[in-house]
């Protein structure tokens, strides 16, 4: 292990009652990745994020957060974290939403205003600041919640299905703005069902029934498998007898 790696899972098991989610997944996020977490439905994916984000923990084996064993209060205010189900206050304005969470991260007025607009530009809703999110369309209420993921600027960002119910050409800037930044040195997990997003990432840790069974980069694990295409990958190894 580097000390440098920013998410770290060490052999970590996650058992529901008697029933084992998770199996003895290990790997690294180091910085300034995008690293891509790739599975069918109910393989595992989410039970992952909700450990590194520090809202379950593992019933066996270690996760590492900017090296603080997990969970942790005080590393809660470095990650950035996207449900894969919006937690939003609907009978409240996008603003107030944003306000309500701002002073949660403990933003300073003049700061929050600034980041309000920032973010908001960033995903596009800046006009709709004033509206009620009870009025808002499912892929608003999904931006609204990244907007509120990024407003404390961490330097880890989890993501759960950010993009589901984004249209392309939305899905597309907000890629191209989460490609700067990690750029800019923000690591970033991402789970996606989508495979031209998981070609945007730079590593890819492909689940199964709970297991990590691949990892690499893109053109890795197209190699690895000599599919031509990341679908061609995904149906490798959800087809895969283990
Ligand atoms: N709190 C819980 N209690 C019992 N079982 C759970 C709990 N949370 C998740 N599971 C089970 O763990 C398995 C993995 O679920 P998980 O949500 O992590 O999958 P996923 O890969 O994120 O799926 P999807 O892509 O559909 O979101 C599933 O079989 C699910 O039913």
């Amino acid at each position: 292990m580097s000390v440098q790696d920013r998410i770290q899972l060490v052999g970590v098991n996650r058992l529901f009652n008697k029933t084992q989610v998770l199996h003895d997944v290990s790997f690294t996020v180091p910085p300034a990745q995008i690293y891509g977490l790739l599975g069918p439905s109910g393989s595992g994916k989410t039970t992952i994020v909700k450990l590194i984000a520090g809202i379950d923990q593992a019933t066996s084996g270690d996760v590492f957060v900017l090296g603080n064993r997990m969970p942790k209060l005080s590393v809660l205010s470095n990650i950035g974290y996207m449900a894969q189900s919006d937690a939003l206050y609907h009978e409240l304005t996008a603003e107030d939403n944003l306000i309500f969470f701002a002073s949660l991260f403990g933003l300073k007025s003049a700061h929050r205003k600034q980041r309000i607009k920032e973010v908001m530009e960033l995903v596009d809703l800046s006009s709709h600041l004033h509206k009620r999110v009870s009025l808002f369309s499912g892929g608003m209420k999904r931006r609204l919640s990244l907007a509120i993921a990024l407003l404390h600027e961490p330097s880890i960002l989890i993501l759960d299905e950010p993009t589901v119910g984004i249209d392309p050409l939305l899905r597309q800037s907000i890629w191209s703005k989460l490609e700067g930044l990690s750029k800019q040195g923000t690591t970033i997990l991402i789970t996606t069902h989508v495979m031209d997003e998981a070609a945007k990432c730079d590593r890819l840790g492909m689940i199964r029934n709970g297991r990590l069974i691949a990892e690499g980069t893109p053109q890795q694990l197209q190699e690895q498998t000599g599919a031509d295409s990341l679908e061609g990958v995904f149906i490798h190894y959800g087809g895969a007898d283990l």
